[in-house]
């Protein structure tokens, strides 16, 4: 595995999703696989899950690890090609990410939407960039469009929790009072989309007028603006505010009560409910239901480690 950007770049959710419970049963069993091997963590974005667990993934195979935030600690990059650097920019993406290439055996990059241009953010441009440049297999720890190791934790946890075959699957849209990006509702439902095809989740996107997202991430969804409707028999929430990708980072004010609480949750087959943190409580989701039985988030957070473990696995395999 020389990239971890999307679903993409699995053959089958279910073989790794099965590699994945496979390393969480014996943690440390490959300690040795990445010895003398270096990750190197990049973020140009605040981060606490994907930092902590993706560390750990390493630690796990017997890597050293380094992180770098780039927005505080790094010089200023430039991503664009053929410009005068005579403004405020001071490194080249071309020199940064080469140099980075060097130091480390695998690298992570986080780099968030600036939510303004939808064209230039979809393009991937500079997470692409990065790839080329670098020299060496990248995993995303979140770049503007996706969440691939959000994604996989994410149906990890439904396989590891589910109580039926084909679980119905809901991912339901959530108040929030800044623009987020699209990059986590779209990775999981281009996951829970191939997951489907696999026979494992029956899913469901629900969202108020003008939240759709985009098509490239929704084939074979369901999709309703009727979120009481959409929870019906669901046995699986998963909760996430995301901003209008149709009128790009913009953020309507929604009449309806798209907050699931207790009552909402009534309407479910006693849904579980999943979230990728961070969350704003009691504007996101309520403090009742992330305080309640049906709330996973604390263990789907934990199984961040395994899901950057199998990837981490896949790419030191890679190497030899
Ligand atoms: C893992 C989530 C990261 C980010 N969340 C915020 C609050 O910016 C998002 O919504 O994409
Ligand atoms: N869910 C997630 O990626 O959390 P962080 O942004 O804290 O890494």
């Amino acid at each position: 595995m020389k990239k971890f950007f999307s679903v993409k770049d699995v053959a089958s959710v279910s073989e790794i999703v099965k590699e994945a419970m496979e390393l969480k049963a014996n943690p440390n069993t490959l300690e040795s696989l990445g010895k003398y091997k270096t990750l190197g963590l990049v973020f140009l974005n605040p981060s606490l899950r994907t930092r902590l667990s993706t560390q750990k993934a390493a630690m796990n195979l017997g890597m050293n690890v380094m992180v770098m935030n780039m927005d505080k600690d790094g010089w200023a990059l430039e991503t664009q090609d053929g410009v005068v650097m005579n403004g405020t920019t001071v490194e080249h993406i071309r020199e940064a990410a080469a140099v980075m290439g060097e130091y480390c055996d695998i690298l992570g990059l986080r780099s968030f939407p600036k939510l303004k241009n939808r064209d230039e953010d979809y393009s991937e441009d500079l997470f692409n960039k990065f790839i080329e440049y670098c020299g060496v297999p990248v995993v995303s720890l979140e770049s503007a469009t996706r969440h691939p190791l959000q994604s996989l934790t994410d149906i990890i946890t439904i396989s590891e929790y589910k109580v039926t075959e084909k679980p119905k699957v809901v991912l339901a849209w959530a108040p929030h009072v800044k623009a987020l990006p699209q990059a986590v509702p779209n990775s999981f439902s281009e996951w829970m989309c191939q997951a489907q095809v696999e026979g494992l989740v029956d899913f469901t996107i629900a969202h108020p007028e003008g939240y759709q997202l985009s098509e490239e991430f929704t084939e074979g969804a369901k999709i309703s603006n009727d979120l009481d409707q959409s929870l019906k028999n669901a046995d699986f929430v998963y909760v996430k505010n995301w901003s209008s990708y149709e009128e790009y980072g913009e953020v309507y004010p929604v009449i309806e009560n798209w907050l699931i609480d207790n009552e909402k949750l009534a309407l479910t087959n006693d849904a579980k409910v999943m979230h990728c943190l961070p969350v704003r409580r009691d504007l996101e989701l309520s403090a009742e239901v992330l305080d309640g039985p049906n709330s996973l988030v604390i263990k789907e957070a934990g199984n961040r480690v395994w899901a950057a473990q199998v990837v981490l696995k896949r790419m030191l395999e890679s190497l030899e």
